[in-house]
């Protein structure tokens, strides 16, 4: 069964061709700055193999709809190309970030499944048009195939009533299902399955946090296998601190600002979403870029790294305290996977609480690897383990071809 899936942003589209017999990659790619200046993408065939290549070009790309004619041409390409042309692909998989109450399982897309979608718009105004996008483009351009829609909100789903009720009039969550639904989903089911398998046992038996920082960045608490609570709520604002969005703010801020600056709804939500976090603490997003200053002796770059690690820090105290037992921090994705100091800070004064790092085992992680960073005494174990979005989404996305 050969299955695409595809992860479309607001202004990108990353894909990955799988066979999934053996779970082989066929190719992989991004398509970013769709509708910007700069548009390009980046395309690898067989990734991984001796016989890997990748292709890479600048091109005008104004809309999604041409990102997935591309990605077609790309993947069937004579050069490029892993496949004769589209009608060998079984099915299509799409990540889709907000599905609301409706949707705990991924789903085989029909119209109702797309109104649906289309519904969470305004609580996933950066994410959930893209991924329609994905959907509509994928129908014209590949008639027939089925397409499976995989939400980052389901893993969530199983979080009891306490974790993501909201402490505000009970009929703002009948009328309108305001309450705490968690982002990033796909990725800390996939993480906690990796971290199940390097503990030796089943996922039911495994009571974990899982800390996804990437350019969003997002929390789980995963107790016996399920999701108990989680840092992002209402939408991907909430919870961590990230690249460009706030996180956690006190709400009287929202009238404090408009009070002070005349600032609009619209201009709040902009300020929160697009201008905080890392960015607004010290203009730099990137946390490579900020170690970059600091060892410079950069002060605003230091502070922006201190806050973001001791939201991690106080989140791990807050799951550690609500789940039974922790038996392993799992770090993943960009920022996660790869970025020693913001884990050891993150960390660093964990130790009452039986978290201990090893220093040099966390230097000496290896990229791609699942590795323990934690000392033999600590009580909890610390692992890094590489998530794999898109291969969670094709398997749930065979599972779905496989039933239906
Ligand atoms: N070597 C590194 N050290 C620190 N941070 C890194 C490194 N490599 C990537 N990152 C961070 O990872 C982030 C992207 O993470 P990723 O999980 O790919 O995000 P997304 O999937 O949301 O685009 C970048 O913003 C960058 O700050
Ligand atoms: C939901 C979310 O924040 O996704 P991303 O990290 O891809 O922006
Ligand atoms: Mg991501």
């Amino acid at each position: 069964m050969i299955i695409l899936v595809l992860n479309s942003g607001s202004s990108s589209v990353k894909y990955q061709l799988l066979e999934m017999q053996d779970k082989t990659l066929l190719a992989s790619g991004l398509v970013e700055r769709i509708g910007q200046s700069g548009s390009a993408y980046k395309h690898e065939r067989l990734p991984g193999t001796d016989t890997s290549q990748v292709f890479s070009n600048e091109q005008d790309i104004p809309d999604h709809s041409t990102a997935l004619d591309l990605v077609v041409k790309l993947i069937t390409g004579e050069q490029t190309g892993v496949i004769k042309d589209v009608s060998s692909i079984n099915g299509i998989g799409h990540r889709i970030v907000h599905g609301g109450e409706d949707f705990n399982t991924p789903i085989l897309v029909d119209d109702d499944v797309v109104e649906g979608i289309r519904a969470q718009i305004p609580l996933a105004p950066l994410h959930n048009p893209g991924g329609l996008a994905g959907i509509e483009t994928a129908k014209r351009l590949m008639p027939g195939i089925p397409n499976v829609a995989v939400f980052d909100t389901a893993f969530h789903q199983t979080m009891p009533p306490e974790a993501y009720r909201m402490a505000i009039p009970a009929e703002l969550y009948s009328e309108l299902k305001i309450r705490r639904y968690g982002f990033h989903g796909t990725s800390h089911l996939y993480v906690a399955k990796q971290c199940a398998a390097t503990l030796g046992q089943t996922l039911e038996q495994t009571s974990c946090i899982t800390v996804h920082l990437g350019n969003g960045c997002s929390m789980a608490a995963v107790k016996q296998g399920r999701c108990v609570d989680t840092s992002m709520g209402l939408t991907p604002l909430a919870g961590l601190v990230m690249g460009t969005r706030s996180g956690d703010v006190d709400p009287a801020l929202h009238a404090f600002l408009t009070d002070k600056k005349g600032y609009s709804i619209q201009d709040i939500d902009n300020l929160l979403n697009k201008k905080s976090g890392l960015l607004g603490l010290c203009g730099d997003n990137d946390m490579r870029d900020i170690h970059a200053r600091i060892d410079k002796g950069d002060s605003d770059a230091e502070l922006a790294l201190k806050i973001f690690c001791r939201r991690v820090t106080q989140y791990i105290g807050q799951y550690m305290a609500i789940l039974d037992k922790t038996q392993a921090i799992c770090f993943t994705a960009g920022v996660g996977e790869n970025d020693e100091r913001v884990r050891e800070l993150s960390c660093a004064t964990l130790s009452g609480l039986g978290v201990v790092l090893d220093k040099k085992r966390n230097q000496e992680v290896r990229r791609g690897e699942i590795c323990e960073i934690s000392s033999p005494e600590s009580r909890v174990k610390v692992l890094v383990i590489p998530t794999n979005e898109e291969l969670e989404i094709a398997t749930q996305t065979a599972q779905v071809l496989s039933s239906s």
